[in-house]
């Protein structure tokens, strides 16, 4: 970043992991953003915007912060502080990825204030490293549907824009950290189970492919991976695997490691299953949710847009 009085703006969208049988490998980028508005400073300095950002800290010491210092630092690069204004539609730890989109925001923040012309390809890198896993990372860096496999050695990652499908999910009023819902994951699986497992992974991806959604659902339910060991955790999964049976819905998921549920349905039935899953599960939020084909965005504000902030002016 060069002139001191320069504005830049990190947006980065939340996601949904696995999608049922695509365990730490399928994620789709989801329309709710964590956003970051910066300028040039002469200290580190984190302003939340949103409540739930609040909690975290507001100088150097903030995740997004040092993801960013970190990813600078492995270029050889120091950052110039900056005056970051943040504030975030994702809620946290229900299973929408925002510990990625956080991740995602700090490796963007690297790449504009170190300069250091990162591609799609390495900013995923970096992420997946930092995640552990490249399902959520790489729907929040490129968008659209993502599948990969990540290693320490390397991660490959294939993303592709998706249509004609309705996402709804239903986000429980509790926390469930993804750390937790991976510590009742067994050690091992069985090849019977494994074999199974990477075939329902398979064929659900055929089926986006393919745009079969009704078989993509059936899929989504086939999973033999995390689902069946998360269960205890998630009680409220097979009730909405039942409304949505109920209201014609092509299938739903545990969202990442939960507690939220994703559910898909058609154009014709979303507005049914919408209203039935709110009667059912009146303490939970229940909404439908735009699915981001973009991936994370920087920009550099013009003088008129940052004339348009409302936080600069109070
Ligand atoms: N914007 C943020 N700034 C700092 N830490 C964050 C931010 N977003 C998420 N986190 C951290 O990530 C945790 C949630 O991550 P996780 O358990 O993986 O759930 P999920 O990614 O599904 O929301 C939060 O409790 C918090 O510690
Ligand atoms: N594949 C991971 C995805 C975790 O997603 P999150 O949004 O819950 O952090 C898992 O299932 O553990």
């Amino acid at each position: 970043m060069s002139a001191e009085s320069e504005m830049f703006l990190i947006r980065v969208p939340a996601s949904t992991a696995n999608l049922g049988p695509g365990f730490d490998s399928i994620g789709l980028a989801l329309g709710l953003y964590l956003e970051i508005h910066g300028s040039s400073s002469d200290h580190w300095e984190v302003v939340p915007l949103s409540e739930e950002m609040s909690v975290f800290p507001r100088d150097d010491r903030n995740y997004i912060v040092q993801i960013a210092k970190e990813t600078a630092a492995s270029y050889g690069k120091e950052l110039s502080p900056c005056r970051l204004f943040v504030s975030s539609e994702i809620p946290l730890a229900r299973g929408l990825g925002s510990s990625a989109s956080a991740i995602v925001a700090g490796i963007e923040l690297a790449n504009i204030v170190g300069e250091l012309h990162l591609s799609n390809e390495e900013k995923n890198r970096h992420a997946s490293l930092f995640e552990g896993h490249p399902d959520n990372a790489g729907a929040s860096v490129y968008g659209g549907l993502v599948v990969g496999l990540h290693t320490e050695e390397r991660t490959d990652v294939v993303s592709f824009p998706i249509e004609g499908v309705k996402v709804i999910a239903v986000i429980p009023n509790f926390e469930l950290l993804t750390e937790d819902s991976r510590n009742v994951l067994p050690n091992s699986l069985s090849y019977k189970d494994a074999i199974s497992g990477s075939a329902a992974a398979n064929v659900m991806l055929a089926g986006v492919l393919s745009k079969d959604w009704k078989l993509v659902g059936e899929m989504m339910q086939s999973d033999r991976f995390h689902q069946p060991y998360r269960a205890e955790l998630v009680p409220h999964l097979a009730l909405i695997e039942e409304v949505v049976l109920n209201e014609g819905g092509f299938g739903a998921a545990l969202s990442g490691a939960g507690p939220t549920v994703l559910c898909l349905a058609s154009q014709e039935k979303s507005e049914g299953l919408l209203t039935g899953l709110k009667n059912r599960f009146p303490e939970f939020l229940v909404k439908e949710l735009e699915i981001d084909n973009d991936g994370s965005y920087t920009a550099i504000l013009s003088e008129q847009e940052k004339k348009e902030l409302k936080f600069l002016k109070s």
